[in-house]
């Protein structure tokens, strides 16, 4: 894979239907508009989540809010605030368990594992991210589940972004990809720990989204189901 085709975000045009998928490195691929035809119901789905329990913009451990606002689903979602980051069965603001994940969440993880050739998606948890133009994601691994042999499936939804793709270690060199909706990316494999994040999201519209970029990833948190 040459160098450029990853340098200039706007060197993709966002596909209208699902192109080839991109190998990111060893157990990592971008697919293409593979949630396209998923789209619309996902979208409805988080909109239905977020009224059960709404998006928020959580501290983190150092004090600092964090410019993306989460809500999650499946038997645990992720949390941060003052006294670090972890997964809870309940979620902090309702008091109540997390939402099950919707049908339409299930099926594109379902789908979008057996297309990168693991042998199980990850279905245990679902954090679902809305980010509003300047919103960002600081370089990080995935690294509060206790599950290294499940990918991580991340789907785009809304506003492209600039999604930041490095290596094992914070200081290595960071691709730039666009992400369009409709997108997925799974990492998993000798890829599951590699340092990514999300640029500042550019302020753009997108029909079904407005301003917005939802971002979904499924994780097993879990040894065993
Ligand atoms: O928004 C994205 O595409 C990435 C999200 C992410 O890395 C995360 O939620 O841990
Ligand atoms: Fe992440």
């Amino acid at each position: 894979m040459t160098a450029d085709l990853f340098d200039l975000p706007q060197a993709r045009p966002a596909p209208q239907t699902s192109t080839q998928p991109v190998p990111l490195a060893e157990g990592a691929v971008l697919f293409p508009g593979l949630a396209l035809p998923d789209a619309p119901a996902l979208i409805r789905a988080i909109h239905d989540l977020a009224r059960i329990v709404p998006f928020r913009r959580m501290e983190t451990p150092g004090g600092r809010q964090m410019s993306v606002a989460m809500t999650a689903c499946g038997e645990s979602g992720w949390c941060s605030d003052r006294n670090g980051y972890r997964y809870t069965t309940h979620s902090p603001v309702t008091g109540a368990p997390w939402p099950p994940l919707p049908d339409a969440f299930v099926a594109i993880s379902r789908r979008a594992t057996a297309a990168a050739g693991f042998p199980k998606p990850p279905l245990q948890s679902c954090l679902i991210n809305c980010y509003e133009p300047g919103a960002r994601l600081s370089l990080h691994q995935d690294r509060d589940e206790n599950a290294p042999h499940m990918p991580i499936v991340s789907l785009s939804l809304g506003v492209a972004a600039t999604f930041l793709w490095g290596g094992l270690r914070r200081s290595d060199p960071v691709r730039r990809l666009r992400l369009a909706h409709g997108d997925v990316v799974v990492w998993g494999g000798p890829s599951r720990f590699v340092f990514h994040g999300i640029a500042p999201l550019s302020r753009s519209s997108h029909p079904e989204t407005g301003e917005n970029r939802f971002n979904i990833t499924f994780r097993q948190i879990a040894p065993e189901e």
